[in-house]
């Protein structure tokens, strides 16, 4: 008898996760979990800690029908449908998502190009912070197409909006449907005009269900959505569990070719800006991330999302900028 694992969904699919560290191996416990892979490896700088974690998924593995194993060197990316990562600084409490850039872009100039070169066509997924500056470093350093190149964005802030909605609602957040987009950090975008319940805008919701629409409490929700990751880095230092779970769920559509909508980063032309890797909802398969359909914004949602634009593409040239220097 074999003891080899068996495929995912008769599939061979092999992910490759870059940072084994909390967001790592939490993402990398989550999909074993999940059954999507048969195949995960880990990479890290720090290899001796990668063995170890490694080592203990691989005991988890043994439940899951999936291999895992560590590789010190890039060489292992070869095949993979796609390269998740996750390697980099996180933020201390206080600290903004963009406080993180410097250090971090320097880290995806070394890492990006030797993942391109072993695995010309996987997709990549990026969930290091500042994650759209970094999804557009990671566009510009791969050379790949724009759908293979998908940071997770605001799926995290979406997610924390819905269940928000859905707690002050007193309805399951699978049946609230509200998106949060552009930047996935402080100027992010509550889309209000097109949140609904049971196919009901809020408000006619609100009028349906005999109560009132309160103004108030929607801010407080689109505050505690944005406020959330600082909370709970306040509190444990980290965040890991919510994006871990996100991350399944962005690779999920793409394993199995589903051509799920989620939010998601990814690089686009906006008008007035440039090109910038920014969340709207995009359609995920096999290929990638493609934005077919754009959302039906009012003026201010427009203005609103052009302000998260510019900010995110500002920080993308001033940290080139000061790259270019230091390198001159
Ligand atoms: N997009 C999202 O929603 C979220 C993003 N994050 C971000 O994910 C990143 C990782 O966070 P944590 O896992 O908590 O940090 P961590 O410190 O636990 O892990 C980072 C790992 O990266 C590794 N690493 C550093 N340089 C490397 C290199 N050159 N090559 C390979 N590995 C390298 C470290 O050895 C460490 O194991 C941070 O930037 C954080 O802000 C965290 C939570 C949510
Ligand atoms: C840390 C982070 O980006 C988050 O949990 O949203």
């Amino acid at each position: 008898m074999s003891h080899e694992p068996s495929p995912a969904n008769g599939k061979s699919i092999k992910v490759v996760i870059v940072g084994a560290g909390s967001v790592g191996v939490t993402t990398a416990y989550a999909l074993l979990l999940s059954g999507l892979a048969s195949e995960l490896v880990l990479i890290d700088i720090d290899e001796n800690r990668a063995r170890g974690e490694a080592t203990d998924l691989s005991h988890a593995a043994h439940f899951a029908h999936a291999r895992v194993r560590v590789a010190s060197d890039y060489a292992a990316c070869e095949g993979a449908t796609a390269v998740i990562i996750t390697a980099g600084v996180n933020q201390k409490p206080g600290q903004t998502r963009m406080d993180l850039v410097k250090t971090n872009y320097g880290l995806f100039e070394a890492v990006v190009p030797q993942i391109a070169k072993h695995a010309p066509d996987t997709i990549l997924i990026v969930a290091t912070n500042p994650v759209d500056v970094l999804t557009h470093a990671a566009y510009e350093l791969s050379g790949f197409p724009k759908e293979r190149v998908i940071g997770s964005g605001t799926a995290m802030d979406t997610t924390r909006f819905r269940h928000e909605l859905g707690l002050y609602y007193g309805v399951n957040p699978r049946n609230v449907h509200a998106v949060i987009i552009g930047e996935h950090g402080d100027s992010q975008l509550p889309v209000w005009s097109l949140a609904s319940i049971a196919g009901m805008r809020l408000r006619d919701y609100c009028v349906q269900a005999g109560r009132e629409y309160d103004e108030k409490a929607m801010d407080d929700v689109a505050r505690r959505t944005r406020g959330a990751a600082y909370e709970i880095i306040q509190r444990k230092g980290k965040t890991n569990y919510g994006v871990a779970s996100v991350l399944v769920s962005i690779l999920e559509p793409i394993v199995k070719d589903s051509d799920a909508i989620v939010t998601v980063s990814r690089v686009g032309m906006y008008e007035g800006v440039g090109p910038v890797a920014l969340s709207m909802p995009c359609k995920l398969n096999r290929e990638g991330a493609h934005q077919d359909v754009p959302l039906l914004l009012n003026e201010v949602e427009k203005e609103g999302l052009k302000t998260s634009a510019l900010g995110i593409r500002e920080v993308i040239l001033s940290v080139k900028k000061s790259d270019a220097e230091s390198q001159s």
